[in-house]
Parts: C-alpha cells; sequence; structure tokens
C-alpha cells in the first residue's frame, strides 16, 4: 500500500515532469527564435542588420540560461497560507497561458523560502524542500511553519530521511537544517557550488541587500562571504539587467586558485556577464607575475606612492636653467628660461594628464621658435600657411624635437614607474619627504643593467639640455610624424623602442625583473596621471578588435553548432555581420581589456587585503562607487594592515558605506574552530570567532616529526633519508611525517584508488611559502596517484591546478578563500616567523578544513595550539 511519502513524492515527481516539458519546450521555441532571426533575410539596412543582432544575442543569452538551469531546475516550494502553492527554482518559468509554474529564487515573492520562521511565518503554511538527482525528486523534506501543522517532521520529511541521503552529526531542528548539513557534509570537489537551495535568512538579507552604494559584508571564516558575494552578483544582474549587461560586474578575488575555485558558481546560475580578476591582472596588457618581499609590496601599497607617482611626473616636466639653445638652419634660437617656465605653468594648468597636457607645452614653445625663425627671415612678415610650414618643419628637425621631448616627454606607465622603481635617484627626486631613505632604499635594490639602458633618459638633468648634448647617442631617433598641423594639432611622437604597451619586464618593479601584483596598483595610478598616449590608444584599439574578432568567430561557431545550422550557415560569415556595434554580450569583455571601462558594480573577495593604492585603482574602474566589498580583518595577512573597515576604506570613500554581519560558519566544525578561536584570541582577545553550524565528533590532531620513521613512508623512505636537505628546507622527517599525513587523510576519505580513480573530496597540504616547492616535488614523487593531476607535471601551470589533484601543496597565500576535506598544516610555528601577519595566516590556515585537521610540528607546539590537539 502506498504510504503518504509515496503519494508526495510521487506528486512532486509529477510537477517536477511538467516543469521539465515546459522547460523543452521553451527550449525548443527559443532556439527556433534563434535560428529565424539568424536566417533572416532583412533588409539590410545597417538599423535592420543591428536589430536582428540584439535580437539574436538576446535569444543566444536566454538560451543559455536555459540550458544552465537543467540541474536541480526546481528545489523547493512554498505552501502559503490562502492554500496557494509557489514552486521555487533555478529560473522562473509560466506554461503557455503565461500562468507561473515556478518562480525565480531571485524574484521577490521567493524571499519567504528563505526567511520565514515559526515566528516569523512569511504567510507560510510550510516550507518544502525538494532533492532530486537529474529529472528525478529523491527526496523531500518539510519545515512546517505555523501552529496548526504541528512541529514535528511531516510524514514528508520523514521521506527526505529515509532517501539515506543525510547523514551528519549535529542534526537540529527542522528538515531543513538537515537538507543544509547534508549540503555541507558532501566531499568537495575542488570547485565551489551555488547554494540556492539552502541559503540561510542572513545570507539572504545581504544578497537582496539595496544595490547602490557600498556595502560591506564582514564575517569570520566559512560564514558563507564568496557564496553570499557570487550570489549577489547573480541577483544585482537579474534585478538591473538592463544596466549591468551594459556595464559589467567585476569580480576580484585574491589568486588564479581562487578564481578558478569559483568559476562555476555564476554559470551554473545562468550569468555570465560578469568579469573576474585577481589584483595581478588588473592593468590591462600586464600580467603581473613578479615576485618580492612581503615588505616591499606593502610600500607599494602606501597611500603616499600616489604623491610619489605624482611628483615623479612633475620630475619630468622640466625647465632648463639658462634657457633653451638650439642650433636650427644655421640659426641660433633662444628660448628663456622664464619663456619655457611660463609655458610648464600653462600645460599644468590645462589640467590634463601630462600625455595630454604636452601638446599645451609644446604648442606654446613651438610658437616662440617659429617667431624667432620668422623675425629671421630676409623680407619679414610671412602669411599663416607659411607660419604653420615652418612650425612643421621645426617639429621635423631632430634638434629641436629632441630638446622638447626631453623638457615634456612622452610617457607610457610603464616606462615613468620602471624608471622609479629601478633608478634611485628618479626615486630620491620624487620621493622628496613623501619616503624615508630606508623606505627609498627597500624600492630601489640595485639597478639592474636592462633597467639602466631602458631609463637612461631618466637621469637628465639641466646637462641634457645643452646644445651640445642635444643628439646624445643614448637617445635613439625619434620617428618622422606625419603632419598635422594643418588643423593646427601636433602630433605626438612615437615612443622610442615602440615600449607603449609592452607588459614590460625591461623595466618591470619585482625582483625577479617581471612585474608584481603591487607594481599593478603603481602602474595604474601613473597611467591614470599620464593619460594615453595617441599611440598607445591606437595600439590597444587594434589589439582589442582583432581579439573581439577571434571571440565572435569561436562564439559564432559555439551557435552554429548549437542549433545545428552546420551547412546552412557559415560561423565566420554570421561572426562578420555581429562584427557591427556590439551587443550586450561584449560588455564585460570590453571591460577585461580597457583601462578605462566603468563598471556598473564592483565586487571584491578578501577585501582586507587590498592596499590603499589598489583600492585607488578599484575606485576608478567603478567610479559609480557601487559595490559589494567582503573580508574578514581577523585574516589580514598584510602587516599594519587597519582593523577597522572604517579606516580600511575611509581614505577614498569616507563613511558611504554600510557593513553586514556574517556570523555562522558553515565550513569549518567546531572541534576545529575550538583551536582556531584561540588563535584569534591570541590576535585580539576582544574578536571572536563565528559559531559553527556543526561537528564531526573528533578532534584535530598533532604529528610531530620524527615519530613517523622515514622508512615506513611508502617504498621511497630509504631514498627519501638520503636525500640531501638545503638549509631551510624541511627535512626528511617532516617530509616523512606530511605524507604519512596528507595519505592517512586521503584513505580516509577514499581518495587515490591506484587504478587512477579519485573518489571524491580534497586534502590540503598547507606550508609557508618557502617549503611549498621541495614539498610539491616531495609528494609528487611519493605518492603520483594522489599529488599529480595530468597539467601538474607543468610546474608553472601546479597552483593553477592545485585543485584538481586529490592532495594540493600550498601556501597559506594560495589558500585564502579556499577549502578542502582535511588540512595538513606543517610547522605553524614556522608561519607565525613569517613577514606576514602570522597569527592572521595561521587563523587562515587552521579554518581551511571541512572535516579534519592534522598539524605537522617538529619543534613545540605554539602555546595556543597545545590544548585543542590530540595525539595522532
Ligand atoms: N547556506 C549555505 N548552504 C550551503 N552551503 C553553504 C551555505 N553557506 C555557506 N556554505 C558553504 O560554506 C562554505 C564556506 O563558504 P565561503 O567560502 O563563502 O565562506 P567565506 O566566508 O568566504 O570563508 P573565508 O573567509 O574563510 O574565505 C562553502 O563551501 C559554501 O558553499
Amino acid at each position: 500500500m502506498a504510504t503518504t511519502q509515496d503519494v508526495e513524492r510521487a506528486r512532486e515527481q509529477a510537477y517536477l515532469d511538467r516543469l521539465y516539458t515546459r522547460l523543452d519546450e521553451v527550449r525548443q521555441i527559443t532556439r527556433d527564435q534563434l535560428r529565424g532571426v539568424l536566417l533572416a533575410v532583412g533588409t539590410g539596412t545597417p538599423q535592420s542588420v543591428v536589430e536582428r543582432d540584439v535580437f539574436a544575442a538576446a535569444h543566444a543569452d536566454r538560451l543559455a540560461r536555459l540550458d544552465a538551469a537543467e540541474g536541480r531546475l526546481c528545489f523547493g516550494a512554498m505552501d502559503h497560507t490562502d492554500g496557494q502553492r509557489t514552486y521555487i527554482g533555478r529560473i522562473g518559468l509560466s506554461d503557455s497561458e503565461q500562468e507561473p509554474m515556478l518562480v525565480d529564487w531571485r524574484a521577490p515573492v521567493a524571499t519567504a523560502f528563505y526567511r520565514a520562521t515559526l515566528a516569523d511565518p512569511h504567510g507560510l503554511l510550510r516550507r518544502r524542500h525538494l532533492r532530486t538527482r537529474g529529472r528525478e525528486v529523491t527526496g523531500i523534506a518539510d519545515d512546517p511553519l505555523s501552529g496548526a501543522l504541528g512541529t514535528d517532521p511531516s510524514p514528508a520529511s520523514d521521506a527526505a530521511e529515509s532517501s539515506g541521503t543525510s547523514g551528519t552529526s549535529g542534526t537540529s531542528g527542522s528538515s531543513g537544517d538537515s537538507v543544509l548539513l547534508e549540503a555541507l557534509s558532501a566531499p568537495r570537489t575542488g570547485r565551489m557550488h551555488d547554494i540556492i537551495a539552502t541559503l540561510q535568512a542572513e545570507q539572504d538579507r545581504v544578497i537582496r541587500a539595496r544595490a547602490n552604494g557600498i556595502l560591506v559584508v564582514d564575517g569570520g571564516p566559512g560564514t558563507g562571504k564568496t557564496a553570499v558575494a557570487l550570489h549577489r552578483a547573480a541577483y544585482l544582474l537579474y534585478n538591473d539587467r538592463a544596466r549591468l549587461d551594459q556595464s559589467g560586474v567585476l569580480i576580484v578575488g585574491p589568486s588564479p586558485v581562487f578564481l578558478r575555485y569559483i568559476d562555476q558558481v555564476l554559470p551554473s546560475l545562468g550569468e555570465t556577464g560578469v568579469v573576474f580578476a585577481t589584483p595581478a591582472r588588473l592593468f590591462p596588457g600586464v600580467e603581473a607575475t613578479g615576485t618580492e618581499p612581503v615588505e616591499v609590496a606593502t610600500l607599494k601599497g602606501d597611500p603616499r606612492m600616489a604623491d610619489v607617482i605624482a611628483a615623479a611626473i612633475r620630475d619630468r616636466q622640466r625647465v632648463p636653467s639658462g634657457g633653451l639653445n638650439l642650433a636650427y638652419d644655421g640659426m641660433t634660437l633662444r628660448v628663456s628660461q622664464d619663456r619655457v617656465a611660463r609655458a610648464r605653468t600653462r600645460a599644468r594648468r590645462s589640467r590634463r594628464p601630462h600625455n595630454g597636457a604636452r601638446r599645451v607645452f609644446l604648442r606654446e614653445l613651438l610658437a616662440e621658435l617659429t617667431n624667432q625663425v620668422v623675425r629671421q627671415v630676409p623680407g619679414g612678415l610671412l602669411d599663416q600657411d607659411e607660419r604653420r610650414q615652418i612650425t612643421g618643419d621645426l617639429w621635423t628637425d631632430d634638434v629641436v624635437r629632441r630638446a622638447l621631448d626631453a623638457l615634456w616627454p612622452l610617457l607610457t606607465a610603464q616606462q615613468l614607474i620602471g624608471d622609479l622603481l629601478h633608478q634611485p635617484a628618479v626615486l630620491a627626486r620624487a620621493a622628496g619627504n613623501h619616503l624615508t631613505p630606508a623606505e627609498r632604499a627597500l624600492l630601489t635594490p640595485s639597478p639592474s643593467p636592462s633597467s639602466a639602458s631602458a631609463s637612461a633618459h631618466a637621469d637628465a638633468d639641466d646637462d641634457l639640455f645643452a646644445p651640445a648634448n642635444l643628439l646624445t647617442p643614448t637617445q635613439p631617433t625619434p620617428q618622422p610624424q606625419p603632419r598635422d598641423l594643418a588643423s593646427g594639432r601636433i602630433p605626438h611622437p612615437r615612443i622610442p623602442g615602440g615600449a607603449a604597451t609592452a607588459g614590460g619586464s625591461a623595466t618591470a618593479g619585482g625582483a625577479t625583473g617581471e612585474w608584481t601584483p603591487a607594481d599593478v596598483a603603481l602602474l595604474d595610478e601613473a597611467a591614470e596621471l599620464l593619460g594615453d598616449p595617441d599611440e598607445e590608444a591606437g595600439l590597444e584599439a587594434a589589439r582589442r578588435a582583432e581579439q573581439e574578432r577571434a571571440e565572435e568567430r569561436e562564439y559564432a561557431r559555439g551557435v552554429v553548432d548549437m542549433l545545428g545550422l552546420d551547412g546552412q550557415i557559415d560561423a565566420d560569415a554570421l561572426a562578420d555581420r555581429w562584427a557591427g556595434p556590439r551587443t550586450r554580450r561584449s560588455a564585460a569583455e570590453h571591460a577585461s581589456l580597457d583601462r578605462g571601462w566603468a563598471f556598473g558594480h564592483l565586487i571584491v573577495d578578501e577585501a582586507q587585503e587590498i592596499s590603499p593604492m589598489l583600492w585607488r585603482l578599484l575606485w576608478r574602474r567603478c567610479p559609480g562607487r557601487t559595490a559589494t566589498l567582503v573580508g574578514d580583518l581577523a585574516q589580514t595577512a598584510r602587516p599594519g594592515a587597519p582593523t577597522q573597515w572604517e579606516r580600511l576604506l575611509a581614505p577614498v570613500v569616507d563613511d558611504r558605506f554600510t557593513i553586514e554581519r556574517l556570523t555562522v560558519n558553515y565550513r569549518t566544525p567546531q572541534e576545529i574552530m575550538d583551536v582556531a578561536a584561540e588563535v584569534l584570541r591570541a590576535q585580539d582577545p576582544d574578536l571572536v570567532a563565528p559559531v559553527s553550524v556543526r561537528s564531526v565528533g573528533r578532534r584535530p590532531t598533532a604529528l610531530r616529526a620524527g615519530d613517523v620513521p622515514v622508512e615506513q613512508v611508502t617504498g621511497l623512505g630509504p631514498m627519501l633519508a638520503q636525500r640531501p636537505v638545503l638549509p631551510g628546507e624541511p627535512t626528511a622527517e617532516v617530509i616523512a611525517a606530511v605524507a604519512h599525513a596528507a595519505e592517512r587523510e586521503a584513505l580516509r576519505l577514499g581518495l587515490g584508488g591506484h587504478d587512477g580513480s579519485a573518489g571524491s573530496g580534497r586534502v590540503a597540504v598547507i606550508a609557508r611559502p618557502r617549503d611549498v616547492q621541495p614539498l610539491r616535488s616531495a609528494l609528487i614523487a611519493l605518492m603520483p596517484e594522489l599529488a599529480v593531476t595530468p597539467d601538474s607535471i607543468d610546474p608553472t601551470s601546479v597552483a593553477g591546478n592545485a585543485l584538481d589533484a586529490p592532495v594540493a601543496v600550498l601556501s597559506v597565500a594560495e589558500t585564502k578563500g579556499l577549502e578542502f576535506d582535511a588540512v595538513v598544516l606543517v610547522e605553524p610555528a614556522d608561519l607565525l616567523a613569517e613577514p606576514t601577519r602570522g597569527l592572521a595566516d595561521l587563523y587562515v590556515a587552521l579554518t581551511r578544513a571541512t572535516r579534519s585537521l592534522c598539524v605537522v610540528h617538529s619543534g613545540d607546539l605554539p602555546d595556543m595550539l597545545r590544548d585543542g590537539l590530540d595525539p595522532a
């Protein structure tokens, strides 16, 4: 005989079938519409082509959203007190009569699903969670929200529990809680998933918070800040699509590994109009891969650097003492020091960026030089055209040109910052009272030969302007420029060496000779004050156009494929048709290439790590200052970083922000959190760790290096014992203990079958930066089936692919924002001794695990860890 559960489940299955049938219908309709638009002949006018493309893009986007809704289309239902039932899901769907069948989780009516409680039922009698696998209902869990229904689990929720999918300790009150705990206890896959089925009320409030202004979401580890930020992006796109599709949303995360970790969340919610970036990639054309000591990066992020850069630019706008003396066409032209100074003042007062103001400066001086030539021409008065001719001749004269360029050169950000960071004399002139001698020494350790030659002109002083030096061989001869004097415009010269768009390793700032992430903010500050040289803009536009073309072709091929139009329409021809004025699809793509792009909304994860200089860059990217900033000040690694949001944000946005706090830790079990809380207290006794939502019934453990005989670690023990250890490298005992602990955690998770079929779950070995590579190499050798992913053979891609390996070795910085089923933490005392804020790093490392933690140590454990760890 059918039970109540069977009946309920059958009823829900029938409804789910209807929803999927409708989804398939709408997909087919959308596909037909898209096909119709693409094959339509049209009138051929530019307007009709644009209209058609707009329609095509809209249909293609809708189709993509419908496709993304296939998995877990519907996950819940609400029974209202008036007898109505509302189903809630990934997207909204209506039947052919336009009667609503499914409500989008972002619609206002869905708020009740997330916020209703017994105390405040939001007009609901019951909330129902549907578990599904593919298109099948596998379980039901009900939260009665009215006294009339009682608070005992309903028969339907018994069905849910009997589905065998729940199974955590610490279950609490409602069936909804068991659904949440089930989601939280699932093995990690190395990728974050959307949480629309189990969003909690405090998270929902943040997601739906007012879009205007700046919202700071503060919360301890695992409180769902990242998840909330991503869902808020989806919510904002849903609510304000017209505006945000045009302008785009920029999401900034701490590392490439982190961006990979979160990159599936928004597509799974059907949203693609978002640009993801790490701070290292925020300056178009530069990939900042260099590294440098923490104290150097910290200094580069100091707001005083803005003054230094401004001063460095002013330093390149020069007035020679004694004025200019130029030999030209058998004449001697003299421009007094005062006259040059006046031209400089006028140019500065024009309030244009350096490269734009240069026109004013040149125009002034060329007018003066032209007058002098005219006065020396026998016969006297000349007409306007003749005067213009003289100005043009002066401008193309090498001596004149070089002299004027030296006074007010056309500069790229790369040149300016490269000189500043490699030329102590340049930095000394610019730093003035802004930096101490010790700070200057930190920034310009020792000039590299390449940077010295690239910046030879930077050391120019008054001698450079003496006539004898005007053709100094260290300066490349400027290229002849097309005349544009008829229009009265003075063309920019080419930038010597074509350095305009170079990512620039020659003048880059890091210890490794490459730009570092901290340089990015300096480059952007400089670019803002310099303005884009025309040529730079031209090259940039060409590069952008080429990239867009490639993307158009790729996209068109996808559309042709998706619609089965192969053979009927040529993808490249289709891409050509799209090549006109672009629709909203390109907004995000354009934005990522364009420094001047104004995003409609900015989301910053791990916002506590953003330096003052980087904030300046970020606000330039989002001048409307509508932003969601998520972070935890207790996790700040930056030495000297503020411990209050007010102090962190005030320099740029005053108090124009609101703070929302998340208080529940969904990731870290209570037993691990107890240990982490001690570390937090050591940072500041007033700080309070978030409450963990679950416990696992097992305390974290400590394993002393040396307790695991080196020979016992797999078959490679003897080899390991003989391995020469360089000073400061992990010893064989430490490696053996780490390998032992990682293997044990992996086995516990059922990972690493010898047939290569790893189970699910992830283990992270977290160590100080310099131990990462040796430990990674050792584990790859010791446990290839666990530590190697196909791509991790390539050392440059190890970090990017770290999440694909069952066991990953990472630094604390690399694990920021991530989570793993199990963590092996190596030498916590070493973390505390690092130049970053050691206690904060330790706190971050301890809070990455969802299930288990093992601490490997060779010396004594730090005091605050002693009581909370059991022997392994
Ligand atoms: N309502 C929820 N339902 C299911 N899972 C959730 C929920 N809230 C958070 N989680 C999960 O908890 C984990 C931690 O979330 P998240 O990474 O967003 O936290 P965080 O606050 O950014 O942490 P940290 O500051 O440590 O980086 C993630 O796996 C996330 O999916």
